[in-house]
């Protein structure tokens, strides 16, 4: 914490006025307790080199505590040098700037070098200079002189000899820089100093700031799933993301999964928790799925709740999910991070990143089934999920293929939806705003939730579920989707239900009803273009906290499932295998996040922000081109 760090000013003006530039007058030496005193001359070399803090104007003395724990207040200020150029560098609480000298005549334009070499670099203006957010500091190293790094394109490289042959002690700051389509890289920034002192007195005073950030985690546990996707799960895992956690002293124990269910198991039974500060999956939408079903799980075991039980309040999880994309669709990593890029994951991690998110949990007969955090989709998406899953040696393209032969085979299915619709919420699936970083809506509804949650659970303990506020409709769907979130993904940039947010404790139920071949696919396609997907008379779209289906052939209680089913399976097979037969199957499957549902009578309730990611919500593009620039003011 910054007490530690106490400056004690001692106003050095009229000293430091003989050989400062004007722009440093009146600042005041700085010490830190328990650090060693910095040299403040500028050795000679025509840089001024000084820790400095605003002194407090006269008359303005004020509370020392309550200066320092003023966000925007001045640390540390030097002239340093990058690129043998000279740069004005301060450190407050919240930002590092620096801004190259005016009064230099000679232009070196700053260039950062980057991590990843393909980002295409925008060359910053010179005079205007550069700001990072403290709390996207990656991490800040001494560089040892004649030391060696490698570079982008795997040679190494000395650092003198990078830096000019008179660079002297250097370090160099690692911090995110932002690229188009809400990527997120490495950039770093070595700055060269007079000497020793002061260049070890700036690099323990970052360090020392990103340690009070306390949401940023230390060690994590990391679930591969070398099946997912491309199965280049390890090979990202190893080439992209590791360095970085290293790079940034995260330490990670790391498991690659030997069967499906792997990950869950082991987190339902034998992770150590209480050693880490979240856990990361490397794979697709299923791997996520089997992170929170085991961690549902095991906060509920721990909390001496019963994570079957319908009528139980289930305790939100509070370790952090990170999703480092490796999947096929990659959904919920698009639709909470913008990108499906493992290096912004990563980063995202790093930084510490907050997403609460909602959870649907679904029952059959009040037997618990599954939980859903995107698509729970009966119909079209359960029939290409079912079909794919043969298509699993084609990779992601089995999803293509299966669209295709689903949309030909056109198959509808008869049932009942009951639907608990939300609210007095803010919001609706029509709206044209979206959920982004911040987002007041999710914010808003999460504050409203407590006495809905109460009315309902009283209506559910007199067994009559307040039948005025259900509604039913009864009729053949081509699709039944409940989006909890908008369900963006690379093959659908805006997603199943665009306006659907992903905290505020409801999920969107599109119904598409029987309807042509024509029709269907002008729906379809809508979902990659600018037009309402809603916007057509056999399309509608609720907002709901809580919902039922029952297809037409288990109306009654004994429902019978797909699986139980033997007979109607073997039918529903052919009928799917040969699109040509005119004779429908009567059930489809649920689509639960990518995995197939064993009943087709559930009962799905949304349960708001349950669990939460290592993400923050898609920026828009403002918030980072509005950020506070204080080198222009
Ligand atoms: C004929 C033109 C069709 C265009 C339709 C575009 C809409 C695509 C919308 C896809 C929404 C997917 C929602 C996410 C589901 C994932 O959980 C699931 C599993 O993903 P995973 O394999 O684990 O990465 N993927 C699918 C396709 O069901
Ligand atoms: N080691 C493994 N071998 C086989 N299947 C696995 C393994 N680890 C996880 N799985 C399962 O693989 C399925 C697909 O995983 P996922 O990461 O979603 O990839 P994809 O996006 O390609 O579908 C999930 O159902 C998951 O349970
Ligand atoms: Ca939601």
């Amino acid at each position: 914490m910054l007490p530690q760090s106490r400056l004690h000013l001692t106003c050095r003006s009229c000293q430091a006025q003989a050989r400062a530039p004007r722009s440093y007058h009146h600042q005041a030496q700085t010490v830190v307790r328990g650090a060693p005193s910095p040299a403040t001359t500028s050795g000679g070399v025509g840089v001024l080199s000084s820790l400095a803090e605003e002194t407090p104007a006269e008359g303005q003395e004020q509370d020392g505590q309550t200066q320092m724990e003023r966000p925007g207040r001045m640390l540390l200020l030097s002239e340093l040098r990058v690129r043998n150029a000279a740069y004005d560098v301060s450190l407050s609480r919240s930002v590092l700037t620096w801004k190259r000298r005016t009064s230099s005549t000679v232009y070196h334009p700053f260039r950062p070098r980057f991590c990843v070499p393909s980002f295409p670099r925008r060359r910053p203006d010179p005079g205007v200079g550069h700001t990072v957010s403290v709390s996207e500091i990656l991490s800040v190293r001494e560089e040892e002189e004649n030391s060696s790094r490698r570079r982008d394109d795997g040679s190494w490289k000395k650092i003198k000899e990078r830096e000019g042959k008179d660079c002297g002690p250097a370090f160099t700051v690692s911090y995110v820089e932002r690229s188009p389509h809400h990527r997120w890289r490495c950039a770093e920034v070595t700055f060269a100093c007079p000497e020793e002192a002061l260049c070890q007195h700036w690099v323990s005073s970052i360090r020392e700031q990103l340690a009070t950030i306390v949401s940023r985690p230390k060690r994590l546990l990391v679930y591969i799933n070398p099946y997912s996707g491309k199965r280049q799960g390890k090979r990202i895992y190893e080439r992209k993301v590791a360095p970085l956690f290293s790079q940034a002293g995260v330490s990670t124990h790391v498991i690659v999964t030997e069967r499906a269910n792997y990950a869950r198991d082991h987190l339902k039974t034998g992770a150590e928790l209480q050693k880490f500060d979240g856990v990361v999956c490397v794979g697709g939408d299923g791997m996520f799925s089997e992170i929170i079903h085991g961690l549902i799980w095991r906060t509920q075991i721990d909390g001496g709740v019963d994570p079957n039980c319908p009528e139980e309040a289930l305790i939100p999880c509070t370790l952090r999910i990170g999703i480092i994309p490796a999947g096929s669709t990659d959904c919920i990593c698009f639709a909470t991070v913008g990108t499906n890029d493992p290096v912004t994951s990563a980063l995202h991690i790093i930084v510490g990143d907050s997403q609460p998110m909602d959870v649907c949990s679904v029952h059959h007969n009040n037997a618990f089934l599954q939980y859903s955090v995107s698509l729970l989709g009966y119909g079209f998406y359960g029939d290409v999920l079912t079909d794919s899953e043969k298509k699993r040696w084609m990779g992601p393209a089995r999803y293509d293929l299966s669209g295709v032969k689903m949309f030909l085979t056109h198959h509808y299915y008869e049932g009942t939806v009951s639907y608990l619709p939300a609210k007095g919420i803010m919001g609706t699936p029509r709206d044209a705003a979206r959920c982004r970083s911040g987002c007041v809506v999710c914010q808003h509804n999460r504050q409203l939730l407590p006495e809905k949650a109460e009315m309902y659970e009283v209506d559910e303990a007199s067994g009559s579920e307040s039948d005025s506020e259900w509604r039913t409709l009864r009729g053949k769907f081509l699709a039944i989707n409940a989006a909890s979130m908008s369900c963006a993904c690379p093959r659908s940039p805006k997603g199943l239900s665009p306006a659907a947010h992903l905290a505020d404790g409801t999920t969107d139920l599109i119904l598409v009803r029987k309807c042509s071949r024509f029709d269907f696919l002008r729906h379809l396609l809508r979902h990659t273009s600018k037009d309402d997907q809603f916007d057509l008379a056999f399309v509608e779209v609720h907002r709901v906290r809580r919902f039922r289906f029952t297809p037409r052939h288990c109306q009654s209680d004994s429902d019978l499932d797909l699986r139980e089913n033997g007979k109607h399976q073997i039918f529903s097979q052919i009928c799917r295998d040969h699109p040509a037969c005119g004779c429908a199957p009567a059930y489809s499957s649920w689509n639960c996040d990518g995995e197939i549902l064993n009943h087709t009578a559930i009962d799905v309730r949304v349960h708001c922000q349950f669990i939460q990611l290592f993400a923050r919500g898609i920026e828009e593009p403002k918030v980072f081109e509005e950020l506070p620039n204080p080198c222009a003011i």
